[in-house]
Order: structure tokens, then sequence, then C-alpha cells
């Protein structure tokens, strides 16, 4: 009986992959006779991509604050050497802005776009302080979410490899004896997701942060929303107000004054380098409206148009985007899928994957949306349109970052129209609509609604799987731990 029902299982995808194939060979086939020699032009002049709508921008702030080289601004040596080797040849627009009055001791709010340096903008001026005042819990960095306090903790690491730095990355999802062992060495730098800090301020023996010198919250409209408030809330109460330096940064920064001063902001100089929602000029950014029942269609034809490069797509579920990266694999695009009902072992081991370009397609919801910085990244879909138009900024700000040219593009279904007027408002832009070839689409449809339903089936066998053994997450998802999910 296994044995029959194993054959027909092999059958059935021998029938799909064959199908797989004959997907991509009339994509390619298709691409070639678009010719090369268009998409090329595109690549080199981006804008040419556009319907022009985009032209005009708002004018930037004043840019009297421009620094040559790092050498200008009154640094240490070893953070000058330390962003030699990083090949920082000079700083960045925030960086010109935010460092020097951090450097006198002033409360940033630092507002810039995405990719733009903002980590290294609080994480030098934090590390120049540190060299002069060597101490334990010298700063603490809250972060929205586990993969992004990890990577702000390599920043201060690279940045502080000269000065002896120690620093520690406290998240959910991690055994909280291996922290409170990391916390009892004394690091100089706490890095942190909300959640799992309150837990250790309330649990782990001989930790407090009474003398913490730097609070800053990465993404701090974020942090500073409903869903992290009461933890975050807590946490500033139980740390000192005075003494303590105080940074916000985010690409999109709420003004409303009473969120802002529940951070507890001291004279706060404003470093804004973009003065609104602004998405980066190097960022083309296009939407496709899908009819009804076709949006997966519409993804596979998209993916195919741009194998070989390296793909994040961003769904509103956890199931869409466990099914969509099921999906690309069963097709053969080598994809992996982030989301919060992977443990966070998954959550690591497909970010390294994707980092590493053994995936070339990273399917993710919000908790890849916003900060994570992966600069091979060439291209963003949206294959669910986000129902918060910053998290639309956010995500397509993956591409595109440090100057580099990127691409992104949105799947607008009926559904979508309100939320997509909504993201142009905020952006003050028309999202010009991608060329499509309909035919070539539709020819795909079959095979791609076959192999989807392949994947259907798979997944609620699994899941049923799941549910009888007992291991449902329901239970645990209201925990504090797990508000690093950035998923509703
Ligand atoms: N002065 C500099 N010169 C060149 N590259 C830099 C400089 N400062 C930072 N970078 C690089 O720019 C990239 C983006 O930086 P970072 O991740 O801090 O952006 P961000 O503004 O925080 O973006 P997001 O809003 O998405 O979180 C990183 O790869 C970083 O190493």
């Amino acid at each position: 009986m296994a044995k029959v029902e194993k054959k027909q299982t092999s059958k059935k995808n021998n029938e799909v992959l064959s199908l797989a194939e004959k997907i991509k060979r009339k994509a390619l086939e298709k691409q070639q006779q678009a010719g090369a020699e268009e998409s090329a032009v595109d690549q080199k002049n981006p804008a040419s991509a556009s319907d022009g709508s985009d032209a005009v921008e708002e004018e930037l702030e004043e840019t009297e604050d421009v620094f040559e080289s790092f050498t200008q601004l009154d640094l240490v040596p070893e953070l000058i050497e330390a962003c030699e080797n990083l090949k920082y040849s000079k700083p960045t627009p925030i960086q010109s802005k935010a460092i020097p009055p951090a450097l006198k001791g002033s409360d940033i709010i630092g507002l810039a776009q995405t990719g733009s340096g903002k980590t290294a903008a609080f994480a030098i001026p934090i590390l120049n302080q540190l060299w002069h005042d060597q101490q334990p819990y010298y700063a603490c960095i809250l972060a929205p979410t586990r993969e992004l306090a990890q990577q702000i903790k390599e920043t201060f690491d690279s940045l502080g490899s000269l000065m002896g730095v120690r620093s520690t990355c406290i998240v959910g999802g991690m055994s909280m004896m291996d922290q409170a062992r990391d916390l009892m060495r004394k690091p100089h730098i706490i890095i942190a997701t909300p959640g799992r800090l309150m837990d250790h301020l309330e649990n782990t023996k001989g930790f407090n942060l009474r003398k913490l010198k730097y609070l800053v919250m990465d993404e701090a409209d974020r942090l500073l929303d409903m869903e992290f408030g009461p933890v975050l809330d807590r946490i500033l109460n139980i740390i000192p107000t005075q003494g303590r330096t105080t940074y916000l940064f985010s690409a999109t920064m709420t003004s409303k004054i009473d969120k802002l001063q529940r951070a507890s902001l001291t004279n706060p100089v404003k470093c804004a380098v973009s003065n609104k929602y602004q998405t980066v000029d190097t960022l083309v950014q296009t939407l496709m409206v899908v009819p009804g029942g076709l949006k997966n269609t519409f993804l596979i034809y998209l993916l195919n148009e741009f194998i070989g490069k390296s793909t994040i797509v961003f769904t509103r579920t956890k199931a869409n985007a466990e099914r969509i990266s099921n999906l690309c694999n069963l097709l053969e695009f080598s994809a992996t899928a982030l989301h919060g009902d992977l443990n966070q072992n998954q959550r690591t081991g497909a970010l390294d994957l994707f980092k590493a370009g053994k995936r070339s397609i990273l399917v993710a919801t919000d908790v890849a949306a916003r900060g994570l910085d992966i600069p091979s990244v060439d291209i963003v879909i949206n294959y669910d349109i986000p129902v918060d138009s910053k998290s639309y900024i956010h995500r397509v700000g993956r591409t595109a970052r440090a100057g580099r040219s990127g691409k992104s593009i949105s799947l607008v279904s009926q559904y979508d129209l309100e939320l997509i007027l909504r993201i142009e408002d905020v952006l003050g832009k028309k999202l010009p609509k991608e060329n499509v070839d309909k035919d070539a689409i539709l020819a795909l449809r079959d095979s791609v609604d076959k192999a989807n339903g392949e994947v259907v089936m798979e997944l609620n066998r699994r899941n049923k799987e799941k549910q009888a053994r007992g291991k449902g997450r329901r239970g645990r998802m209201a925990s504090r731990d797990n508000m690093d999910r950035e998923e509703h």
C-alpha cells in the first residue's frame, strides 16, 4: 500500500517537475524575444522604467553638515580605522547630521531613508564615548525583531573591533540561561528585543540597567506603537532618566508628540535627511494589477523574468509565506521561508541560506520588513499588499540600499486598490504599471494552479499531522517572548 502511494506521489512530482520545466522554458523564450538589450538599458537607467510621474520630489532638508571623511568628525583613531576597514569612505548624510550633536551629548531623533546607514549613525557616537568611559551595561539598543537585533550586534562588533568592545544579543526564542550567563559577563552593549529584555530585568539576578548611559530605539515608530507600548513603558520606568542619553531612529517616524514623550527625550535634536515617508531614488517601484485567481501565476511569471536575481517575496500571513516558498521549490526555484511559525534556528538558517546566495528567493512575512541589510537583494515583490503604508516603505527598502539600485513590484488585486492608493498618497507619487505580456502569463496558469494544488494538499496533510501530535502553538502565541515576531 505504502509503495503504491509512493509511486503515485513520485509520478505526480515528475508531472509537476516537467511542468516546471515547461514554465521556465516558455518564460525564458519570452524573455529572449523581448530582447536582453531593453532590460540592460533599464538596469543602467532605472528611471526609464517609470512613467516619469515621480520626477518631482520634495527637496531634502539642508545639507550643510557634509563631512568628506570620518577624520573630520573628531572620533577616536580606533573608530576611524574600523570605518576604513569597513570601506566606509565618508559619512552618509544621516551620519553627517547625527554624529556631531550626538558627540556633544544631545538626545537625537534620526530620520533617514532605508539603507542610509542609520545603524552606524547611532553606533559610532556611542562607541566613541564608551572609549573614554568604559563601563558594563553602557548602552542598550532596542529593536523590534530578533534578526535585526543580531544584525545591529554585528555592526557594533565590527565598528568596535579595535576597541575590545563586549556586546550581547538578548532576544526571544533563545535560551534564557545562556543569555543570563552572557549578561553576567558584563557586556558594554546590550542589543535586545523588548519582551526578552524585560524578562531578564525581572528574573535575572544581578542584572539591572541602573547605570545605563545610552538607550537607542531602532525602528522607533514600531517600538512606540500599541503592540510594544506596554512592555516598553515598563522598561522605561525601570531604567534611569537622569544621565541617560536617548536616540530614536527610523525611516518612518511618528510625529505624535505623546508617543515621543513616552521615550522621555530631553531637548532632542531632530536629524532628518528625508522629510516625509521617502524611498530612495535608486529604487524603481512598479505595480501589476492582477485579475482574480491569478496571483500565483503572476508571481511565478515574475520569478521567471528575474531568474537568478536575489529576490524577497513578502506575504501578509505565515501560511502564505510557507505555501509560496513550497510552490517555488516545487517549480524548481530555490526558495526559503522566513516567518514567525518557524523556530529560531529555522529562522536563522533560512536567513543564512539566503544571505549566502544558496537560495535566491526569500519568502517572508513582515518579520523581514524592517532593518535587514542584505546588500545583494535585487528585487522585492509584494505578493500581498501590506495593510500599513509604513510597512510598504520598509519592505521595498530591503533593496536599493547604500546607493545601489533595486526594484520593487507590488501585485495589486481588486481588493487592494484602496491600500495601494493610500501607499501612493504616503509616497506622494503614483506607482507606474509594469508592462506585462498577459498571454505569456495566462499560458502558465494551468501549470501553476496544478502545482499550487499539490502544495496546498501537502501542507494540509502536514498540518493535520502536527495537530494530531498536539503541537499547536496557539497557547504560546500570546506570550511576551513572541512579540518580536512582527506579525499580526
Ligand atoms: N559611511 C558609510 N559608507 C558606506 N557604507 C555604509 C556607511 N555607513 C553604513 N554603510 C552601509 O550601508 C548599509 C545600510 O546601512 P544600515 O543597515 O545601517 O541602514 P539603515 O538606514 O539602518 O536602513 P533601514 O532603515 O532599512 O534599517 C550597510 O550595509 C552598511 O554597512
